[in-house]
């Protein structure tokens, strides 16, 4: 009996223990489970490794994308856990933070004289590179002391207008959208009135005043060369600009300005001064001098005295940097009957790129990186661009008058493209820029609308309408489309689809080595 107990109770101990040990297996397992997620979760250091793979994978497309880079699920917000808005996201990114070369001294537009020697010769402390002896020394080009437009002109360099996350970005736009106008004249030369205003800090900007409502569609019987200037195409083109990595556009913000103390009680300008009027309706208006659209009719006309503009920072003036105007090859004919060559003859691009400067360097690639802008903001007008006399062929191209841009959201223009469709010739790094904003976390209309929000006319209205910021979005899959058939068709003729790419990102192992976990 003794036994049977004994017996009894050792049995009911070792069913106790295995029960205890299964029940400690499963919970390290169930815990195992809870925990994994986070652990598994792609850092932002792998997320955007993901993304350059997949960026670079020569087969890409949109959907491909969206699945490699949220693994499955649709990623709708700026990488894991960074608290990132998507522009900030955007400019965090690799792509945009790639190591660059050192900036020679001849890389700069202007030279600095040191301050002893520019006291003796003239009051200007700022030179042309021509003006410069053997003298030149590295004297204060970011000084703090600078007002913002002196050290945005230091800043120019052969490859871009300002830096990446330019630190004096905020400065400037704060003196374009604030600082006192002590004098505003009519700017000659272009076809529609525009302004050149003047700061007590001696910096100018071009003023372009706002002529339609934002959501106002260019009538479709007007001709593209007889269609309005609009201050928020100005502002939006920087804007663009910049998301796309671009920094050819001379910064430009949107202010509210009084027509009658910063315009008419202050200008020396008599022609613009004799052009004002009271309205009907009491609000003051005027039209200045010009070839389109400056007549009594078409007057521009504060409410009743506030007008909205957009406000442009000045390049340095030509005497100090000489630019060079270029005509477009696909400059359009400017005629109600005509056609240009390049709508003639599908094979331009062929004589085009044997035509100096084409046949050389990046000048092909970088017209088709403003063909690019100019297609997703709808800008038919860029008939010329210009250059810095100084840095020869070798610079960038200045995308200047954008005021035509963003007149129909409900179209989009495909002759636009013609320069990549007959060229069928794209940077890399443009390309995987495009490809980056065609993401759900990059999203082209997200970081456009987020960068417009800090523009000062934001407060009145949204810079660019929901209807103008989807058709980017849509403008741009147009965009990846054409490369891609450019790819496959050179894919059905040789082989392999590069010849359409121009390598400038070669090293990936750097930009790979580069990426930083999002801050
Ligand atoms: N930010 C700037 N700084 C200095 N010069 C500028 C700036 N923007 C434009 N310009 C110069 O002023 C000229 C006229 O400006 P813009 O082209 O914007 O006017 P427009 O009336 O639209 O001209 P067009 O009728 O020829 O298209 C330009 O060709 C350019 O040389
Ligand atoms: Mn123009």
């Amino acid at each position: 009996m003794r036994w049977y107990t004994r017996r009894r109770s050792r049995t009911v101990c070792l069913s106790l223990a295995i029960a205890s040990l299964s029940l400690h297996l499963l919970l390290a397992i169930l815990s195992r489970s809870v925990y994994q997620n986070p652990c598994d979760a792609p850092s932002p250091r792998q997320t955007h490794l993901h993304t350059l793979r997949a960026l670079v994978d020569t087969n890409y497309t949109s959907r491909m994308l969206d699945n490699h880079v949220g693994h499955g699920r649709k990623e709708e917000g700026p990488p894991m856990g960074s608290g990132m808005s998507k522009l900030e996201a955007l400019f965090s990114h690799p792509l945009y933070n790639m190591p660059t070369p050192p900036i020679h001294e001849d890389d700069w537009l202007l030279k600095v004289k040191p301050k002893g020697k520019a006291r003796e010769t003239s009051t200007q402390m700022w030179v042309s590179d021509s003006d410069i002896g053997d003298d030149s020394a590295h004297w204060n080009r970011s000084s703090d002391s600078h007002p913002p437009w002196l050290r945005f002109h230091l800043g120019i360099s052969r490859w871009q207008l300002y830096p990446h996350l330019d630190p004096n970005m905020a400065s400037l736009a704060h003196q374009l959208s604030t600082h006192r106008i002590v004098s505003a004249v009519q700017k000659s030369g272009g076809t529609q009135l525009k302004l050149v205003m003047s700061f007590p800090n001696y910096g100018q900007a071009m003023l372009k005043p706002m002529k339609q409502e934002r959501d106002e569609e260019t009538n479709f019987n007007l001709y593209y060369f007889s269609d309005f200037e609009r201050h928020n195409a100005e502002i939006a083109a920087f804007h663009l600009d910049r998301v796309l990595g671009y920094r050819r556009i001379p910064p430009a913000v949107g202010r509210l300005v009084d027509v009658v103390t910063e315009i008419k009680d202050i200008t020396t300008d008599h022609k613009l001064a004799r052009t004002f009027f009271t309205s009907p309706v009491n609000n003051v208006c005027f039209y200045g001098q010009c070839s389109y659209y400056c007549s009594t009719e078409h007057a521009v006309c504060g409410r009743p005295q506030n007008l909205e503009a957009s406000l442009a920072m000045m390049l340095p003036d030509p005497s100090l940097a000489t630019r060079r105007t270029w005509r477009s090859p696909w400059k359009r004919s400017y005629s109600r009957s005509k056609l240009a060559v390049w709508e003639k003859d599908p094979d331009y691009c062929d004589t085009v790129k044997t035509t100096p400067p084409y046949n050389k360097g990046t000048r092909l690639v970088d017209l088709i990186d403003m063909t690019i802008l100019d297609f997703l903001m709808g800008n038919m007008d860029r008939h010329h661009y210009e250059t810095f006399e100084k840095f020869g062929n070798n610079t960038f191209l200045l995308h200047l008058d954008n005021g035509r841009a963003f007149g129909r959201h409900s179209k989009d223009e495909p002759s636009i493209l013609t320069p990549l469709e007959q060229c069928c010739r794209i940077r890399r790094s443009t390309l995987l820029h495009l490809r980056l904003l065609s993401l759900p976390q990059y999203r082209l209309s997200d970081v456009m609308r987020d960068s417009l929000s800090h523009d000062p006319l934001f407060s009145v209205a949204p810079l660019l309408s929901e209807l103008h910021l989807s058709a980017l979005d849509r403008r741009l899959v147009t965009v990846l489309q054409t490369v891609s058939r450019c790819q496959e068709r050179q894919r059905s003729r040789h082989g392999e689809g590069d010849d359409v790419i121009y390598e400038d990102v070669t090293d990936y192992k750097t930009l790979v080595k580069h990426v930083t976990p999002a801050r």
